[in-house]
């Protein structure tokens, strides 16, 4: 079939998006031949666009067998268009394997109502509008700086210990930025701390911790060849679709098994929360009309997964970054020392509200090294861009990963410089849609707050407290579901 005819009713003042036949990576024969499955295997999918916008040019089209197709472009415009068009109803690809998975549930859980990682439309909407008054307050998350800084204190003191017995962070570090992840995220998400960051090797609550990392990691590393590479699981339980199935029965318990917890707690609190708060975020939601049980416990649950490899990994590439930019690292301990100044107790809004730099410092982490590919949707009504005409029914996808490295958005795109993005643009505007790690509209990241806050607070304790280096290999990222470290982060904390 050629391009012209498999777009319907073809206008004439645009032209088709030109066709690039897909190549899954591990077709029926299990022939490894392709360019295309070079790409995948090697976990550089990010790459592979670069190079079809590269040959040609900033629009293309990617035919996957058995899915509609997909079409990546690079331009801030038009990616302000795509949302502005898709405002009223953001629909995005569903993680089908997931949302599959949900809809034909043994003792039928979900009953149809996977939640918003997976439902689009109505469905969709109706929990979005009641979780996100929630958890994109900034009074409500303000709540829990003080436990997150907590957390970022129980980490550097983790950072110390190992620093102390290894000269550097051992091979498997980003395991410990797991556990200050999921640490993190517990606190809003089941209002307590797990206790697994720091715990003692090989007690309970390392192990529950690990365990509960363990299973998030793998629903990622399956998720990442049922939602990319083949799509076989549709006709036959993979064995990628087997370990997805495993693992998320076992989120559902131990999510379940803390949710139930949680829930004993505050009712032996009477009405307030662990830690004594009006406002917490699960309290909030259990009490929130037309949000079931069910519906809060899917979106706990939903959190806790999305709360995990997210902020672990782009952690990982800030402080890369800043072992690799001196200057900048001086910059953010002279500010995180003006801050902090004086200050002994935990940190509060007021601190994380007068810290531009660090903030400036998480923004050109995302430009560099962003967590996703950029902003998808599936169109609902045709439209054009960069002068070529997609009709309804087509994923489109703004690839802001290759606009963040592009010299006409971002002068001096290789240099990591933070001040970029403070307040006076110092290095010139930025367009508002170049770069948008946590995507934008009404589906924008629910858990943007609660990441933004992690972050902010970790980045501040371990600037005051080191100074990292890194004396290995450079980093690059690799693909999955989300982007990721391809080496072991040996980073080294230098005590200030
Ligand atoms: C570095 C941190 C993170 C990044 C870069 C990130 C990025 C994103 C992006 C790009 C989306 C899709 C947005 C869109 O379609 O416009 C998304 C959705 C989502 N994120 Fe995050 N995320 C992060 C951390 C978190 C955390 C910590 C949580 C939970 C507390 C979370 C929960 C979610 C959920 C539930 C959705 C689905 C929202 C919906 O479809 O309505 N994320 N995230």
């Amino acid at each position: 079939m050629t391009s012209q005819q498999s777009l319907p009713h073809r206008r004439t003042a645009v032209r088709p998006p030109y066709k690039v036949k897909f190549k899954s990576s591990l077709p029926l024969g299990g022939v490894r031949s392709s360019r295309v499955a070079n790409y995948f295997n090697s976990q550089k999918i990010h790459k592979y666009w670069a190079s079809l916008i590269a040959r040609y040019g900033p629009i293309v089209r990617l035919v996957n067998p058995g899915l509609a197709p997909i079409v990546g472009f690079t331009s801030a415009e038009d990616c302000e268009k795509l949302n502005r068009i898709t405002m009223e109803q953001p629909v995005r690809m569903p993680l089908a394997s997931l949302k599959y998975l949900r809809d034909n549930w043994t003792d039928d859980f979900f009953e149809k109502r996977g939640g918003i990682l997976v439902e689009n439309g109505d469905e969709w909407w109706r929990v979005r509008s009641r979780v996100q008054t929630t958890l994109m307050k900034p009074m409500v998350v303000g709540e829990y700086v003080a436990e997150m800084d907590d957390v970022a204190l129980t980490f550097v003191d983790r950072i110390q210990e190992l620093q102390d017995k290894h000269g550097e962070m051992p091979e498997n570090f980003q395991e410990e930025l797991y556990k200050w992840a999921l640490e993190s995220v517990g606190v809003v998400a089941l209002d307590r701390r797990l206790g697994c960051l720091g715990a003692p090797e090989g007690s309970l609550k390392a192990r529950q911790g690990e365990e509960l990392i363990n299973v998030v990691n793998n629903l990622f590393a399956s998720m990442a060849v049922t939602e990319i590479k083949t799509q076989l699981w549709r006709l036959f339980p993979t064995p990628s679709y087997r370990r997805l199935r495993v693992n998320h029965y076992k989120l559902l318990d131990l999510v379940g098994q803390h949710v139930a917890e949680t829930v004993a707690f505050l009712g032996q609190g009477k009405d307030k929360s662990v830690a004594g708060r009006q406002n917490s975020v699960i309290q909030t939601l259990l009490s929130t009309p037309g949000l079931t049980q069910k519906d809060v416990l899917t979106f706990i649950m939903d959190i806790v997964f999305a709360g995990i490899d997210t902020t672990s990994h782009t952690m990982a590439f800030c402080l890369y970054l800043l072992a690799r930019n001196p200057e900048a690292q001086k910059k953010l301990q002279k500010e995180v020392d003006e801050v902090t100044a004086g200050h002994q107790g935990p940190l509060t809004s007021k601190h994380l509200a007068r810290l531009s730099y660090t903030k400036a410092i998480i923004k050109e982490t995302f430009r560099i090294f962003p967590l996703t590919f950029g902003f998808a949707r599936t169109l609902l009504r045709d439209v054009v861009l960069q002068g070529y005409w997609i009709p309804a029914g087509y994923n489109v996808f703004s690839l802001n990963i290759l606009l963040g490295w592009d010299a006409s958005m971002f002068p001096r795109p290789e240099e990591f410089l933070p001040e970029r993005w403070l307040r006076d643009r110092p290095m010139g505007d930025i367009h508002p849609y170049a770069s948008i790690p946590f995507g934008a509209g009404p589906r924008m990241c629910v858990g943007r707050r609660v990441a933004e806050q992690e972050m902010y607070t970790l980045l501040t304790r371990v600037a005051s407290r080191f100074t990292v280096e890194y004396h290995h290999e450079d980093l690059e990222q690799l693909s999955g579901l989300v982007l990721y470290p391809s080496r072991p982060l040996k980073f080294s904390f230098v005590p200030r």
